[in-house]
């Protein structure tokens, strides 16, 4: 995987967190990824999982991945088994697989014990050995991992070490952040130091610890070279002790320094180099002599074939990200509120012995704000850490698209039980009882009018919510206005559906609402299309 200048900034006019970011993620290679908090390194992770997308730069040939976050979440309405078995089938397993999995990683961890255990009920370690196996599970080409050791008993983390070896030995990638300065110290291929939104790669640097980190043992004593190139004429900043590293370079610049520091102030000297007026070119950081591990131009580590069954539906997650995104929805009961308030709608404006039109018009009329609640349901149910470790495995912009196909179709069923309720309990007449209207053509009509009331909702939905609508404060009433806009302003498809229902009762035509519902169907596309895109660049 490469990173070709890629930046990072938050909101429009925020500071760059990242600038400028090449490099290279090669298989077979454990990154190790250091700097003072708020540097960038989650910030980095993120985007190296696929979860976060640059603000400029691109990244290409992302293979599998899988992300750990610090901390998981316990709100997920699944047991251990049932989670990680969905989590297993995003990243391409059988369901059988991807369970079988899931209890062997458990095991491993020692939390075999609490497979069937609702997730809500886990101990902060053990949801955290979840979090942890849903990465491992599928044995991805790219493993992320953000403080994944946070929280985990001692013997976890021995576990979660080998695991992270054995994933280098079979050929994949693993980047991680940790704030202990010992963890895989001896592993790493290349620690990339974040500096002010900068990356300086150090080939082979044993664990630098963070500043406030207290390094012990190996860790305090390691050492670390770091050769800068400064601007013509320029003395090293702040008086910083340097020996001569090499020719003037061109154009009469001053020659290279090589200055060797205690890995724990290896930070502060790059940032004290970095931000010096005018700024000093980092050459190479190196383990100062006798730490160094990795030997440069050694045989580059090759994939073996991954086990049996993973990847093998890596093509196609959306049939998983559904069957997830709807067992998250009916699990955590959100759906009730809604599907009562269209029932009440129901109960209070279509009764037996109506003109069918009219109730087929009400009925529609009655779905759009519930289809909307329930586009706002579906994308805000999967806790955000949660729906990082979903992103990583498909991507967020299919997450996205998961739970809005999945509210869509919720509301697509209860349109069609309202219309099969409207149709049963109707009389079919026209609203003066003097022409009869046939009870099929009415309940098409009455069909694709809650369609297209189904897909506006959806388009309310989608705009007032995540990732479009950022703050959520008043993302409620908005919907609900909304909603009610789209019913009433004559412009809209819905309007004129209904309004053709209505006007059919009286005349005794049926139409079926086509146009409208092309148009609908167009804007619904749009409107979701347009969120899925901004979906990994707010996430
Ligand atoms: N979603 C966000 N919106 C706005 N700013 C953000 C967001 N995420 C991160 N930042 C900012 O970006 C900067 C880098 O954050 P990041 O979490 O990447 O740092 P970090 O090096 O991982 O920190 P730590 O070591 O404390 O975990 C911080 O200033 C943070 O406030």
């Amino acid at each position: 995987m490469m990173l070709h200048e890629v930046g990072r900034r938050y909101g429009l006019r925020g500071p760059w967190v990242l600038h400028g970011v090449d490099l290279e993620v090669r298989p077979g290679s454990l990154i190790r990824v250091v700097g003072s908090n708020g540097s960038g390194k989650s910030t980095l992770l993120r985007l190296l999982a696929g979860i976060d997308a640059p603000t400029t730069g691109r990244i290409t040939g992302r293979p599998r991945t899988a992300y750990v976050p610090e901390r998981f979440p316990a709100e997920l309405p699944f047991t251990a088994l049932g989670y990680l078995t969905h989590l297993g089938r995003l990243h391409g397993l059988s369901g059988a697989v991807a369970a079988r999995g899931a209890e062997e990683w458990l095991e491993r961890f020692d939390a075999g014990g609490h497979a069937r255990i609702p997730l809500a009920e886990l101990s902060k370690g053990t949801s955290q050995k979840v979090a942890v196996v849903q990465a491992l599970l599928a044995a991805p080409d790219l493993l992320v991992l953000d403080e994944a050791w946070t929280g985990l008993d001692q013997a976890a983390r021995a576990v979660l070490d080998q695991a992270v070896t054995d994933r280098v030995a079979d050929g994949a990638a693993v980047v991680f952040v940790d704030h202990d300065p010992r963890r895989l110290a001896d592993a790493a291929d290349e620690v990339l130091h974040v500096v002010d939104t900068r990356l300086v790669r150090a080939p082979g640097t044993p664990a630098a610890p963070l500043p406030s980190a207290a390094p012990t043992g190996r860790a305090a004593e390691a050492r670390v070279c770091v050769e800068a190139e400064g601007p013509p004429g320029a003395s090293l900043p702040h008086g910083l002790p340097g020996d001569p590293a090499g020719e003037p370079g061109p154009g009469g610049a001053a020659p290279a320094v090589r200055l060797t520091v205690a890995a724990a102030h290896s930070d502060a000297l790059l940032r004290a180099l970095l931000t010096a007026r005018p700024p000093w070119h980092i050459r190479t950081v190196t383990p100062a002599p006798a730490q160094g591990r990795a030997a440069p131009g050694a045989p580059e580590r090759r994939p073996r074939p991954r086990p049996a069954g993973a990847g093998a539906a890596a093509g196609r997650p959306l049939p998983a990200l559904l069957r997830y995104q709807a067992a998250l929805l009916a699990r955590s009961q959100r759906w009730v509120p809604p599907i009562v308030l269209y029932a009440a709608f129901m109960g209070i404006g279509v009764a037996a012995g109506q003109p069918i039109l009219d109730s087929f018009g009400y009925a529609a009329g009655a779905l759009l704000p519930i289809a909307a609640w329930l586009v706002r349901v579906c994308v805000s149910n999967e806790p955000p850490a949660a729906r990082n470790c979903s992103a990583a495995a498909t991507s967020p912009a299919r997450v996205h698209l998961g739970a809005v196909l999945t509210g869509l179709s919720a509301a697509a069923v209860l349109g069609v039980a309202g219309a099969l309720f409207v149709a049963l309990i109707s009389d079919p007449k026209t609203s003066d009882q003097r022409i009869d209207i046939s009870r099929l053509d009415a309940t098409s009509a009455g069909l694709l009018a809650a369609l297209i009331c189904a897909l506006l909702g959806v388009v309310v939905g989608v705009l007032f919510s995540r990732p479009l609508l950022l703050s959520n404060g008043w993302g409620i009433q908005a919907t609900a206005v909304a909603s009610l806009l789209v019913l009433v302003v004559q412009v809209s498809p819905a309007n004129a559906a209904v309004s053709d229902l209505v006007g059919g009762s009286h005349t005794g035509t049926v139409t079926l609402p086509l146009l409208p519902l092309a148009l609908t169907a167009a804007a619904a596309a749009g409107a979701t299309a347009l969120a899925c895109a901004l979906s990994s660049r707010r996430s």
